[in-house]
């Protein structure tokens, strides 16, 4: 796991949009993995003024998005469809066509966990991952107790996290209480996987992610099997850590052998 630790979630945004830029410079086809929630939203604002500029291009992309609320289709305000559709897809030349959220409309949910997990095995697998981290370690809407080797389907999501998330839905609104989210073993197959917290009140996940033990009982800890794992955090969101000078360390050495090998 590779923990980078910044001052303010304008650091992070920057930061996380920096991989994805040197990822599609690399890769033009690149099959990406996106995340929903207010912390994405920045990285999505960099890369929406970047591909504006022409300093990238989304054309040959192909996305996949993590989770849907079941019950929701795209249409729906509250959808993750929806939220992609307004933060990013809309404002980039991506075509539409290339774009995957699981379908919160399904007819048949389970048959549609296993189209979607077939869709990005021929795809080519998914290059980068974005993830966020629910206050809870969930990731995706792999909630505590989640299979660490679980593939796409459908999940119960926890009081926590539908409290979490009710600020999103007006106060008479249906509100899902499932969901259809990749497993923790299709995130674990991404070629590499960025995860972004921000805030005191990710502190408690962010602590248990990077330094507490590999369990179920905090999703987020199954990156630290991951072989190419970046944790992007604030200060705030890094204040509960033991070793936070050991991982400001660890970047500045990697910064060094980095300059170095720029200089052969
Ligand atoms: N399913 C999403 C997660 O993918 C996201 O990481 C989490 C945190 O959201 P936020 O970034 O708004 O804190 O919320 C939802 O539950």
């Amino acid at each position: 796991m590779q923990v980078v630790i910044l001052k303010d979630a304008a650091e992070v945004a920057a930061y996380g949009a920096d991989i994805f830029t040197t990822q599609l410079k690399r890769k033009a086809n690149s099959v990406l993995g996106l995340a929903t929630g207010s912390t994405p939203v920045a990285l999505y604002q960099e890369l929406i003024k970047r591909n504006q500029a022409n300093e990238i291009s989304f054309a040959e992309v192909t996305s996949f998005n993590l989770d849907e609320y079941l019950g929701l289709d795209g249409s729906h305000p509250q959808s993750y469809r929806y939220f992609m559709q307004q933060q990013l897809f809309d404002h980039i030349n991506i075509d539409k066509s290339n774009t995957h959220v699981p379908p919160g409309d399904a007819k048949n949910p389970i048959t549609a966990c296993g189209e979607y997990e077939a869709r990005i095995k021929s795809a080519g697998g998914i290059d980068v991952q974005l993830l966020g981290i629910g206050r809870n370690g969930h990731i995706g809407f792999n909630e505590p107790s989640s299979g660490l080797t679980s593939r796409t389907r459908v999940k119960t999501l926890t009081k926590a996290t539908i409290d979490d998330n009710a600020r999103f839905f007006k106060a008479d609104e249906y509100q899902p209480h499932l969901s259809i989210t990749m497993g923790i073993g299709t995130i674990l197959d991404a070629k590499k996987v960025v995860l972004l917290a921000t805030g005191e009140n990710k502190a408690d996940a962010v602590v248990a992610m990077v330094e507490g033990p590999l369990t179920a009982a905090c999703p987020a800890s199954a990156l630290q099997m991951h072989r190419d794992a970046v944790i992007v955090i604030d200060e705030a969101a890094a204040s509960k850590l033991k070793d936070i000078e050991f991982y400001k360390h660890i970047e500045n050495e990697n910064q060094k052998l980095l300059d170095y090998l720029a200089s052969l």
